[in-house]
């Protein structure tokens, strides 16, 4: 669990980014069609506790807002494509929610005294806001526009307001919303991490699952073009039933971390590496031609035979082997055969005599 996941979305693989933008995209049209409702909502309260003359002006402010807001609903569909989408969104939403704060706060400037409901606003729409989860970067941009607005409002339309503690109160009232917000939308967002790991990573050696691996395979496909074609390599253990029948299960998962690991240390984060079945792996090298995959492949099946694995009951040494099927991938090409072909050069190898790398040409 690192901070720095919790502070900036740029520390998120984009895989996730799209699933978290996916999430807010939902909560954004709740929340917005929530506040439709509630802002015209409101019209039967004024009508109640509001004289005549003051009400014919809010009525229609309260309807204009949520005329502005609506487009905000279908806007929220093509958040789900683009992140830009989603920051202009929630842009429009509080610069159209504060102009509404300050219409209204100004409609009470000749010493009305103001009702609640108007007051608490701003305090409202922070606790809203902590329906989404926002790294907390973002929540503190969210904070600081609301709490500059509600201050520029208030010193514009009541300045006698900095004279007295009112404005030390409402500043400090403003941070602990703002405080309490962040600290809702970083639980949102752990909890999405959290989530997001759990479905796509492997719990044995912490590699990404076939899940994962199939989206991103599909990412590279559309990625790439003629002169940067991309390679798969489907490497299998040798004989593992062997090592789990002669060693236990207990050294059969030691073996497949060691070799997980020696994959993470050739490759490092140069490819997309995942456990894609029970002693299977799969290796993705992005740019990469077949002669190059190949050539790397090799490079990490000695490296697997070099490294035998050490058995922590007994301390005795335990020899593995890996086979390899390689095959390269352009941007027309059908995965599923992809797919199939890297299957076939690894029955290739293992009908070889395993210890081994076939390419699929
Ligand atoms: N310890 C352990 N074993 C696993 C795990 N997942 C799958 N296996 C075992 O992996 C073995 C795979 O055996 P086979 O498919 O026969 O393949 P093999 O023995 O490696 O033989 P070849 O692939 O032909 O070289 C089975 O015994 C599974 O029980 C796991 O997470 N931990």
């Amino acid at each position: 669990m690192e901070l720095k996941e919790y502070w900036s979305d740029r520390n998120h693989s984009r895989d996730f980014k799209l699933i978290r933008i996916g999430f807010v995209a939902i909560r954004f049209r709740w929340l917005v069609t929530l506040l439709i409702i509630g802002i015209a909502g409101w019209i039967a309260v004024d009508w109640w506790v509001l004289d005549p003359a003051h009400f014919k002006l809010l009525w229609k402010v309260r309807l204009i807002t949520g005329v502005m807001l609506t487009p905000l609903l279908p806007l929220s569909y093509l958040c789900k494509l683009d992140r830009r989408w989603m920051v202009m969104s929630l842009h429009s939403l509080l610069g159209i929610l504060l102009l509404f704060n300050f219409v209204s706060l100004w409609s009470f400037r000749d010493g009305v005294p103001i009702p609640v409901g108007y007051v608490a606003f701003p305090y409202f729409l922070l606790a809203l806001l902590a329906v989404l989860p926002l790294p907390i970067r973002s929540g503190i941009r969210v904070a600081v526009v609301v709490t500059v607005a509600v201050l520029a409002t208030d010193y514009w339309l009541d300045s006698r307001s900095l004279d007295n503690g009112e404005l030390l109160d409402r500043i400090w009232l403003l941070l602990c919303f703002s405080l309490a917000m962040i600290w809702v939308q970083t639980g949102q967002l752990r909890m999405l991490l959290d989530l997001y790991r759990e479905s796509t990573r492997d719990p044995l050696t912490r590699l990404m699952n076939r899940r994962l691996f199939v989206r991103q395979l599909e990412d590279t496909r559309q990625h790439s073009s003629a002169e940067r074609p991309y390679t798969l390599i489907l490497l299998d253990l040798d004989r593992f039933k062997r090592i789990n029948d002669d060693h236990g299960h207990l050294m059969g998962d030691e073996v497949l971390v060691s070799v997980a690991n020696t994959i993470m240390d050739i490759f490092g984060q140069d490819a997309t590496v995942a456990r894609y079945g029970g002693e299977e792996f799969m290796v993705l090298l992005d740019n990469t031609g077949l002669e190059q995959g190949e050539r790397q492949a090799e490079t990490l099946r000695l490296a697997v035979e070099s490294q035998p694995v050490e058995n922590p009951l007994d301390e005795s040494e335990v020899m593995v082997t890996i086979s390899g099927g390689v095959v390269e991938g352009r941007l027309d090409s059908d995965l599923t055969e992809l797919l199939r072909q890297a299957d076939e050069a690894l029955y290739a190898a293992k009908s070889k005599g395993r210890n081994c790398v076939v390419a699929h040409r």
